[in-house]
């Protein structure tokens, strides 16, 4: 058996172990990440990357189809599924290619040793059947989410379900697809195959879509989603079996109608689980519960109770998002190297979004967790909003929510044109702790979308205005 110690021994190399690794080793520690493998990280290899790229390309041919409604008539789109997988996977191998460098680089280093890890020990990991790896101060687990099966698709071992890992080696776009899961991955891939031609099912067990939980902006983004997709929300899968070329489904509706159909392709886009099974974390003095998840773990500073282990990234479970695990690794990997002196992390304002068309994006506090009696909620309805009517782009809805007694804006959330870039004004104005007042001071071009977040801020000044007798709009005069 070979035995090697570190200060640091980081879980996965992922975005979130990489940047653990690169912390720790910033905090002047000795850290090594192990990984068996496939490198690149999910984002590049599966993730957030590839499905932009098919995004793009459907986004292309939505644009030559819908340049009809400015008088240029392109006809129908011909979509050559080659030539579309083709640019897919060959940009994803060049984004994947730079993460491999980066790996490389650290494996000549001794930096990066490959093989699968779990713990025999607090701060012991075997590495495969050969290796033991001490760390000196502790561990960062960092191994990412696996997409997680209902036991209906799981049992059928067909070729003909599919995960999100394997839709960007589709060779032919389908002629008909069942999208399971309404999450971001359901109908981020479910619209972009239905703009590049294939015929979209979409069923959901928990009646949301793209996980939206505010119910107007709900209604808004379900309606503008069905008029590309067939929407089965609130549907219960509950049977399938492979029947010749096809998959045969049936699945249960709110009100216990029972529907079914064959489809040539199910696409099982129902969630992702940390993947913490296999690592014997109780044997590194963490408590388990009944999921096999930590029972205490600190948010702040990503502690595992008091034991020397850390969780960073989708592992966690938290805020399964790019930006989160990078947020996530530079804490974790800053905490290990200084065990057990550990420090809550910063965090930003809570920013997410889902590239479908229109966008869809939570920013600050989300809805359930208001309390309506203290907050008031400003909309804008895109239908009409200028710019957006102007590109022939007008879907949506905005929501903002607002503190009556501080007029601070505290949170949103958008199915709209141009959402991504919405967003993120709103993070900013939150995390920078604006007032709703503060912000409808900043500048806002014409015609541009963000004349209807003005519109929404208005509102939501109105409205807080009404409920406070003017206490909250005296602090300043915006337009
Ligand atoms: C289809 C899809 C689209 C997405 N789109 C977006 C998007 O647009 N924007 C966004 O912000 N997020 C998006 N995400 C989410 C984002 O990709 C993830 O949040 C992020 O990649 C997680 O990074 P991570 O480091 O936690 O995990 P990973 O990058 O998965 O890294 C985990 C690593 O751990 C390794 N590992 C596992 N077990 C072991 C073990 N026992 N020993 C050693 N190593 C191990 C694995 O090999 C892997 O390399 C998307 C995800 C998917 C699936
Ligand atoms: N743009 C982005 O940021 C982006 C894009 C894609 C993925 N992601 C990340 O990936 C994570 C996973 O995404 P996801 O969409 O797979 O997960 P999700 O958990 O958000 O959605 C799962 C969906 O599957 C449905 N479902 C589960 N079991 C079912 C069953 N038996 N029958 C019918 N429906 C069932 C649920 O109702 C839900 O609609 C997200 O949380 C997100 O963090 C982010």
């Amino acid at each position: 058996m070979r035995e090697q110690t570190v200060d640091v021994a980081v879980i996965g190399a992922g975005t979130a172990g990489l940047n653990a690794r690169r912390a720790a080793e910033k905090a002047g520690a000795h850290a090594v990440a192990i990984d068996p493998g496939p490198l690149g990280t999910t984002c590049a290899r599966v993730g957030c990357m590839p499905s932009k790229l098919l995004i793009a390309a459907a986004e292309a041919a939505h644009a030559v189809r819908e340049a009809r409604h400015f008088g240029v008539h392109a006809g129908e789109p011909r979509v050559v599924p080659g030539e579309v997988m083709g640019r897919v996977r060959r940009e994803r191998d060049r984004f994947v290619g730079f993460q491999l460098k980066d790996a490389k680089s650290l494996s000549e280093r001794g930096l990066l040793i490959d093989g699968r890890a779990r713990f025999v020990a607090p701060n012991v990991l075997a590495v495969g059947d050969d290796l033991r790896v001490t760390a000196r101060r502790a561990v960062v687990v960092a191994v990412g989410s696996a997409v997680r099966l209902p036991p209906i698709l799981a049992r059928l071992e067909s070729s003909r379900v599919i995960d999100s890992d394997k839709v960007f080696e589709l060779e032919a776009i389908p002629e008909r697809l069942l999208v399971v899961g309404a999450g971001p991955i359901g109908v981020e891939l479910g619209q972009a195959l239905a703009r590049l031609g294939t015929r979209v099912t979409v069923l959901c067990a928990d009646g949301k879509v793209a996980a939206i939980r505010d119910p107007a902006v709900l209604a808004a983004a379900k309606s503008a989603l069905a008029r590309e997709m067939t929407l089965h929300t609130r549907s219960n899968l509950e049977a399938a079996e492979e029947r010749g070329d096809e998959v045969w489904v049936r699945f249960r509706g709110e009100d216990g109608e029972v529907s079914e159909g064959t489809w040539p392709l199910v696409l099982a886009a129902t969630g992702r689980a940390p993947r913490l099974g296999g690592l014997e974390l109780e044997r590194a003095g963490v408590l388990l519960d009944d999921k096999g998840r930590p029972r205490e773990f600190d948010k702040t500073t990503l502690q595992c109770g008091s034991a020397p282990v850390f969780i960073a990234g989708d592992a966690a479970g938290l805020r399964p998002l790019l930006h989160e695990a990078i947020d996530d690794g530079q804490i974790a990997g800053r905490n290990a190297a200084a065990f057990p002196e550990v420090l809550p992390g910063e965090r930003r304002a809570p920013l997410a979004i889902v590239f479908t068309d229109p966008q869809v994006a939570s920013v600050g506090r989300r809805f359930d967790s208001l309390d309506l009696s203290t907050c008031s909620i400003g909309q804008v309805d895109f239908a009409d909003q200028g710019r957006a009517r102007v590109m022939a782009k007008n879907h949506g809805l905005l929501r903002v929510y607002g503190s009556d007694a501080t007029g601070a804006l505290l949170g949103a959330k958008l199915v709209a044109p141009a959402g991504e870039h919405l967003a993120h004004l709103l993070a900013w104005a939150i995390q920078s702790e604006l007032t709703v007042d503060q912000v409808l001071r900043l500048p806002f071009y014409h015609p541009v979308v963000e004349e209807g977040l003005r519109s929404a801020l208005i509102d939501l000044r109105t409205k807080m205005s009404a409920k406070t007798g003017g206490a909250t709009s005296r602090k300043s005069s915006g337009p």
